[in-house]
């Protein structure tokens, strides 16, 4: 099939470079010239792990294969499908912001208008229950001056993947989403997605849109729940002396609970759990519903990094009079999690802020997020290497569970004052350290 895919980001880039791999033929969309140039030269916009590859063997400068980027929307009109991949991001007051996405419904809706045949546009973004059908619906037959179910149909194909592991799980999903409110729409995404679901058998739940779109709020925030309470669990644990690490091993052998997602610690970041947890709290209290687990969920994670913190400077005066003024403090990781640049909402951004409030000066190392983190943080020195990031430092915290860390060892021997606080159960205890977890 032709597809256009709308927004060239984490999730549409990998969305276009995965169906293109499975057959179809995709225009990526972006109004950003340079990565629209980025992959028609063959290369990756974004740091994915087999994003690479895919866009190699399918993009490039010879124009031949099957994915194309641009920035004009008139390629949307030879092709059947378009996916809508572009931000919902957070305002102020934590609720979700529909205006990018939008605006590029409404320049969609305007090069619909000149299509004489029928189109089917799939909402990917995660938007709150109603958005497709009360807010981007009737955008794209304004600017169409088409009605929905006559000239086009709309459906809703919330997105699973997880940054770091994205290729892998577009292509490995437990489950595929489509939600339409016309059957024509639904036609079009069982056809788009046939090849991926005859590939790997997985389980396809068909509903309306407002369901497809609730139920990815619900995925994202049961799962933020369970690594928050794990992190409750862990803060007991802590008090009282127990590895938390041990106690999820033993509760995730109860199928009910399962062992992924109890890996306690510094908490969750990233563009998805912290926004879309925020904006169904804030669609819910619009309800007039309070929804306090949710807010527990929020509040005890916003809690994990100033506990962070607050170990190594129990350990720190201990050592040095003047505590965290003038120390100079290792920071082991600045993504959001491994595998990824991403830092959006990274732990690594309270722990560094606190610590430099503190009075402390930062040093950090990340393998590769370092070019990224200045549009984070500010006054931070990037290391080349852990090693060279512990160097002489009166102390060190690791943010990301980056597997290079589990390595270190003579590194820490470095150190001006050797402690470690370790926010992700990664650095291996070991003699001549003082070595502190978070949760164990
Ligand atoms: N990042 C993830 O892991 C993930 C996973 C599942 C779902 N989602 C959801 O998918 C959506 C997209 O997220 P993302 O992380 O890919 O975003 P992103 O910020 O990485 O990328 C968005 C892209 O859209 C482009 N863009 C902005 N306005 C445009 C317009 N009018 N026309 C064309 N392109 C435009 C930007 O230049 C950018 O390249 C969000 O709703 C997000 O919640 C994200
Ligand atoms: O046991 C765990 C698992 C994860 N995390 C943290 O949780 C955050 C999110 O991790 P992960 O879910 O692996 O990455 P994301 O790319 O944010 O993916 C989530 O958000 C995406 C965007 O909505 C969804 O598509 C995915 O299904 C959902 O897992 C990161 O900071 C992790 O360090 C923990 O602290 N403990």
């Amino acid at each position: 099939m032709d597809l256009s895919i709308v927004g060239s980001g984490y999730v549409g880039t990998t969305v276009a470079a995965c169906f293109a791999d499975l057959g179809h033929d995709v225009v990526n969309i972006d109004i950003d010239e340079s990565v629209v140039e980025t992959i028609n030269a063959g290369e990756a916009p974004i740091h994915e792990e087999g994003l690479s590859e895919l866009i190699a063997e399918h993009a490039g400068p010879d124009g031949t294969g099957r994915l194309q980027a641009t920035t004009d929307y008139a390629a949307v009109r030879d092709t059947e499908v378009t996916f809508l991949c572009l931000p919902t991001p957070q305002k102020d007051d934590g609720s979700i912001d529909l205006s990018i996405t939008e605006a590029g419904a409404s320049q969609l809706g305007k090069t619909l208008a000149d299509k004489a045949d029928w189109h089917t546009v799939v909402v990917k973004s995660t938007v709150v229950p109603g958005s497709t059908a009360d807010a981007i619906t009737p955008i794209l037959e304004r600017e169409s001056d088409k009605r929905v179910g006559e000239g086009f149909g709309v459906g809703m194909n919330p997105e699973f993947l997880r940054e770091g592991t994205a290729v892998h799980d577009f292509l490995n999903p437990d489950k595929v989403v489509l939600g339409a409110d016309d059957d024509r729409a639904l036609g079009d995404m069982r056809d788009v997605f046939a090849p991926l679901v005859e590939g790997t058998d997985a389980p396809v739940v068909e509903t309306d849109t407002r369901t497809a779109e609730m139920i990815k709020y619900a995925n994202n925030g049961f799962l933020a729940a369970k690594i928050s309470l794990i992190n409750d669990i862990g803060n007991i644990c802590k008090e009282f002396g127990v590895d938390a690490y041990e106690v999820a091993d033993a509760i995730g052998l109860d199928d009910r609970i399962s062992e992924q997602f109890l890996q306690s610690g510094v908490g969750w970041g990233g563009s998805c759990f912290p926004k879309d947890v925020a904006a169904i709290v804030a669609a819910a209290e619009d309800t007039g519903y309070d929804p306090a687990v949710l807010n527990a969920v929020v509040e005890v994670n916003d809690r994990q990094p100033e506990r962070l913190v607050e170990l190594l400077a129990g350990h720190l005066v201990e050592r040095r009079e003047s505590g965290f003024d003038g120390a100079e403090i290792a920071v082991l990781g600045l993504a959001f999690k491994p595998g990824t640049d991403d830092m959006r909402n990274s732990r690594a951004i309270p722990v560094i802020d606190d610590l430099q409030e503190r009075g402390a000066t930062v040093t950090a190392y990340d393998p590769v997020a370092a070019d990224n983190a200045p549009n984070y943080v500010d006054d931070v020195t990037y290391a080349e290497s852990a090693a060279a990031a512990l160097d002489g430092a009166d102390g060190a915290v690791v943010v990301t569970d980056w597997d290079e860390f589990a390595a270190l060892d003579e590194e820490f021997d470095a150190m001006a004052t050797p402690i470690v606080v370790d926010g992700r159960r990664i650095v291996e205890r070991r003699d001549g350290i003082t070595y502190e977890g978070l949760t164990w």
